[in-house]
């Protein structure tokens, strides 16, 4: 079997110990400093054919990064990223246009994503024309079908973003994403900036896709309450590393690790009685700065349950179904050496 072929056995996007490194000089003349911002620091996922892997994290723990390397927006400093086994570093601008067509991106602010000066059906309508799939009456005829696909009215053929509402805004973007029938869409915080109830809608939306186009995503967002019902799995992201990857199902069962416990704590419950229960789990301090290397694991300085390890040893995430890189919760956790 040729390379470019479809094989069902191999993920439909594989990530491995990506790591995305920001070098900055600041300082002044006299005093300058030199140094790097780990915005990643070798994670490693799977992303299986229709299937939803959520993505949560605090601001700033590397989500929009990782997204970023995986469309090649920004460039790794190392490590892996392979659409159907293929890898895309090194990639020429040509090899990448088919590969831009499978992995789209829908942004968080769809108003700042969409151009102010373009129609609604220019916007949609614009990635058919970039990679030549249709012309004339055929591609408004498909940007007609992509609008009632995403539940817009076709009417609204020629507004403008500003003419619409935020939920509406991002129906227009996903619009835009599935022009060139993707297989992968990247959702970076798809709906922070909506209301809750609209929240929901946009939600329900892309599972409705999910089924009807066997699409797979990459789910971005910074709390665990937002993709309890879109995710198959999800990776709780911290400090440019993976804590906690696991199912759904699991994860909200029965987290691992202390981070993810203190993120599920602060989840809403509907039932009055298990909200009593619930105890908050309040975390001390701030998310550290990514420019400060931690040789043990990077949660340490505000878990609640470290110990003397967990200062100098950084724990690697171990390669099971449901992982937690953490000395404390985790029997078979090793050394990362990779970061030694
Ligand atoms: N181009 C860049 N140059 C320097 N630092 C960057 C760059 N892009 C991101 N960073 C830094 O990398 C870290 C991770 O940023 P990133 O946007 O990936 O986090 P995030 O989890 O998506 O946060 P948010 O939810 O706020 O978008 C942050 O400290 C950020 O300031």
């Amino acid at each position: 079997m040729s390379e470019t072929q479809t094989n069902t056995d191999t993920p439909l996007l594989s990530v491995r110990d990506l790591k995305v490194h920001f070098p900055f000089r600041r300082g002044s003349l006299l005093n300058p400093q030199k140094g790097v911002i780990r915005a990643v620091d070798g994670i490693s996922f799977d992303i299986a054919r229709g299937e939803t892997l959520g993505l949560v994290g605090e601001s700033g723990c590397g989500k929009s990064t990782t997204a970023r390397a995986i469309i090649n927006l920004v460039s790794p400093t190392s490590g892996d990223v392979k659409v159907d086994g293929v890898s895309i570093a090194g990639m020429s601008d040509a090899a990448m246009l088919p590969y831009r067509r499978r992995v789209q991106m829908v942004f968080q602010d769809p108003f700042a994503s969409l151009n102010p000066r373009m129609t609604v059906g220019g916007i949609i309508g614009e990635p058919l024309v970039v990679h030549s799939l249709a012309r004339g009456r055929d591609r408004k005829l498909e940007v007609l079908r992509l609008m009632e696909l995403v539940g817009l009215n076709p009417r609204f053929l020629n507004r403008y973003p500003h003419e619409f509402s935020g939920g509406q805004r991002q129906r227009i973007g996903i619009a835009r994403a599935l022009a060139v029938q993707p297989d992968l869409i990247l959702c970076d915080e798809p709906v922070s900036a909506l209301d809750v109830s609209i929240q929901a809608q946009i939600i329900n939306l892309l599972m409705d896709l999910q089924q009807k186009l066997g699409l797979s995503y990459l789910f971005i967002a910074h709390d665990l309450a937002v993709v309890r019902h879109i995710a198959t799995r999800v990776g709780v992201m911290y400090l440019g590393r993976i804590a906690e990857l696991a199912t759904a199902e699991e994860l909200y069962a029965g987290p691992k690790h202390p981070y993810t416990e203190a993120l599920l704590s602060a989840v809403p419950v509907p039932d009055p009685e298990l909200a009593a229960k619930r105890q908050r789990i309040v975390l001390s301090g701030e998310v550290p700065s990514p420019d400060v290397y931690y040789p043990g694991c990077a949660f340490a300085d505000r878990c609640p349950v470290k110990i003397e390890r967990c200062l100098t040893d950084r724990p690697a995430l171990p390669n099971k179904k449901h992982a937690a890189a953490c000395w404390v919760r985790e029997e078979d956790v090793q050394l990362d050496q990779r970061s030694v």
